[in-house]
């Protein structure tokens, strides 16, 4: 792929083919992007402009095949691969996500948890185990892994992306709230950010 794809677009591409699985389940053979972009509330324009980057896939009229866009969509975003996942800080956000079985049916496997505090070493959630932090050198020897999580405090962030950008990982999901310095491609979850976009919307519906 030559043409260098806008972030926000590939965003959304994992949004449209999260809704092209549910539409191939409930058995709907063709799609338009007027109907996609109605089941994700944005609009029909965007969904064909989003689309055309990777070339003609719709036909006139017909819509999309929804199987055959979405294996090509499955195709551009990697969802085909299965990618190996660590998290750091066993505390609400990591444990909670371990126990989260909806990551592994997407294909984004956790494979190891990682904390500083001693007491909770050993202790499993799931099927995994908590491991300590300073293990984590000689589990990145053992395996691949491409994504970490950041579920630490604030205060512990950054160090421990120093660490992992010296081990190897490819990507960052940051839940603390601080901008980290790293090269790595860092998605920030920011839960705050939600309400208050939430707050602002009902607000602006009530006037
Ligand atoms: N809980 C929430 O609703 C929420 C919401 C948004 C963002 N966050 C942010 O997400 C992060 C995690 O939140 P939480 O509620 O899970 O926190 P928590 O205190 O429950 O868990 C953090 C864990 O990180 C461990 N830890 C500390 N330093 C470490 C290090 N250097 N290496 C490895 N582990 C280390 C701690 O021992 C603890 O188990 C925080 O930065 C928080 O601000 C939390």
């Amino acid at each position: 792929m030559e043409k260098k794809i806008p972030k926000p677009v590939v965003k959304r591409l994992g949004l449209y083919y999260r809704c092209l699985n549910r539409l191939y389940e409930e058995g709907i053979e063709f799609v338009a992007s007027k109907d996609i972009a109605e089941r994700l509330g944005i609009k029909s324009s965007q969904v064909r402009k989003d689309l055309s980057y990777f070339g003609e896939f719709g036909k006139r009229g017909v819509g999309y095949n929804t199987y055959e866009l979405m294996n090509s969509l499955e195709k551009i975003i990697g969802v085909n691969k299965i990618w190996n996942v660590v998290v750091i800080g066993a505390g609400n956000i990591g444990s909670a996500l371990v126990s989260y079985e909806g990551l592994k049916k997407e294909k984004f496997n956790i494979i190891g948890i990682f904390d500083a505090d001693r007491s909770k070493v050993g202790k499993k959630i799931g099927k995994l185990q908590i491991k300590h932090i300073s293990e984590i050198e000689e589990f990145f020897k053992k395996n691949i892994v491409e994504i970490a999580v950041i579920a630490v405090p604030e205060n512990a962030a950054q160090l421990v992306v120093e660490k992992l950008e010296e081990l190897g990982v490819k990507g960052l999901i940051n839940f603390a709230p601080i901008k980290l310095r790293t090269k790595l491609p860092v998605e920030d979850v920011d839960i705050t950010l939600s309400f208050k976009a939430l707050s602002f919307k009902i607000e602006r519906s009530l006037k």
